[in-house]
């Protein structure tokens, strides 16, 4: 009789390894001892320890082969935000994140960590200190916050003790660090294009910016602790760096730091939030005839000039969480690693 091979505690596969938090993940669990599989659409390193399986999350027989003899998963595979492709969004967040489900079970995988979003219920209103028993957004802002609703609420109600699987949530905000394409990489086009001189609102606003290898962190204790007698099964945890910033400072610092000027002038958030949803309605109706991406979109502008920042109270008590790189450390490691995008590179 053919035996089965025990998954060993210590191989775990990235979907999403290739992207900016997937590296990063993978880089520490090697650290760590795991030996890993990443799964992505892409490969875009490669790595000793690592073994890449390029394909869609989509495809269950795709994902298989990277879950053979895993007992764990992360799952931090998303569309870029800056993507409006309604479908895309539905696809890979949510039909996707089933298949990724099915294929786990079906591989014998005991532990899922899903990379969520603490946007999940943001609206486009103030958020201070919001704990993670706040509702899920009635009104989500986009497409990428609606999916990834859904997509938290399948793989947190997919958890079963009984059968074995288990599932927790990681919700990071504003993730930055070296080579994350999103944060940095649009601020410095913005005000290489002489569009950043603008404060949008009063600029008081307090926001959470997270170290990359904080969030690294918060899902390595989460996977480490997800076992059947845990609180954590079945959870979402918000993990931040739990020292929330003034938004545009956070911009003016990092501006700064690569030698361009930080925004001076104010301009009153109502105005810009409709001018950012007219821009926004008239790209959706002229879409057939042109395709245009505004930079200010209702959502940047909304996470430009509210308040939210989020406690990490429950990953501190039951992750025994504790961020270990602070804001300031986090700052100067990130400006210093984008040589190419300081003023006159
Ligand atoms: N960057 C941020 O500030 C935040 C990110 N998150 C979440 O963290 C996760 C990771 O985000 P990042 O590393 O910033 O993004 P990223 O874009 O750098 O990485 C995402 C990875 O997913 C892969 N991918 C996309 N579609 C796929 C598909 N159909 N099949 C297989 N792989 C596919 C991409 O190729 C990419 O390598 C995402 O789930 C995102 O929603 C949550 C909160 C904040
Ligand atoms: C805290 C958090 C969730 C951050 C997410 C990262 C991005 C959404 C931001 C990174 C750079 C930001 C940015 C703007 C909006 C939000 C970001 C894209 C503006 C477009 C807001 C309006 C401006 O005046 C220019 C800004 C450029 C940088």
């Amino acid at each position: 009789m053919a035996t089965r091979v025990r998954p060993s505690n210590k191989r775990c596969a990235v979907i999403g390894g290739s992207g900016f938090l997937g590296r990063h993940l993978v880089e520490k669990l090697l650290d760590r001892g795991y030996s890993v599989s990443v799964f992505d659409i892409r490969q875009s390193y490669e790595l000793s320890g690592v073994t890449f399986h390029q394909g869609d999350l989509c495809d269950k027989q795709a994902l298989l082969p990277a879950m053979k003899d895993v007992s764990l998963v992360f799952h931090c595979a998303s569309p870029a935000p800056a993507s409006d492709d309604r479908r895309l969004f539905e696809r890979v967040n949510i039909q996707g994140t089933r298949t990724v489900i099915q294929a786990c079970i079906e591989a014998g995988v005991q532990k899922l960590v899903l990379t969520s979003s603490a946007s999940v219920v943001f609206e486009g209103t103030d958020i201070k200190n919001g704990r993670e028993d706040l509702p899920y957004a009635k009104k989500p802002i986009d497409y990428y916050t609606e999916t990834k609703i859904e997509q938290e609420k399948l793989v947190l109600e997919a958890c079963d003790k009984e059968k074995g699987f288990l599932t927790v949530a990681i919700r990071p905000h504003g993730i930055f660090g070296p080579r994350d394409p999103q944060l940095v990489p649009i601020l410095v086009d913005t005000a290489r294009r002489g569009k950043m001189k603008f404060i949008i609102g009063d600029g008081t606003n307090l926001v959470d910016f997270t170290f990359v290898e904080n969030v690294v962190y918060g899902h390595i204790l989460a996977a480490e602790r997800l076992r059947s007698d845990s609180p954590i099964c079945g959870k979402p945890y918000h993990i931040t760096n739990d020292e929330p910033v003034r938004f545009w400072d956070f911009m003016s610092e990092v501006l700064v730091g690569l030698g361009y000027a930080a925004p001076r002038y104010h301009l009153p958030y109502a105005l810009v939030y409709g001018l950012a949803l007219l821009l926004w309605l008239l790209a959706l109706i002229l879409r057939p005839l042109v395709s245009f991406k505004p930079t200010f979109t209702p959502m940047r502008v909304a996470l430009a000039g509210t308040h939210h920042y989020y406690s990490c109270d429950r990953a501190k008590q039951d992750l025994g969480y504790k961020p270990v790189v602070s804001l300031k450390d986090g700052i100067a490691r990130t400006v210093q690693s984008y040589p190419h995008l300081r003023q006159g590179a």
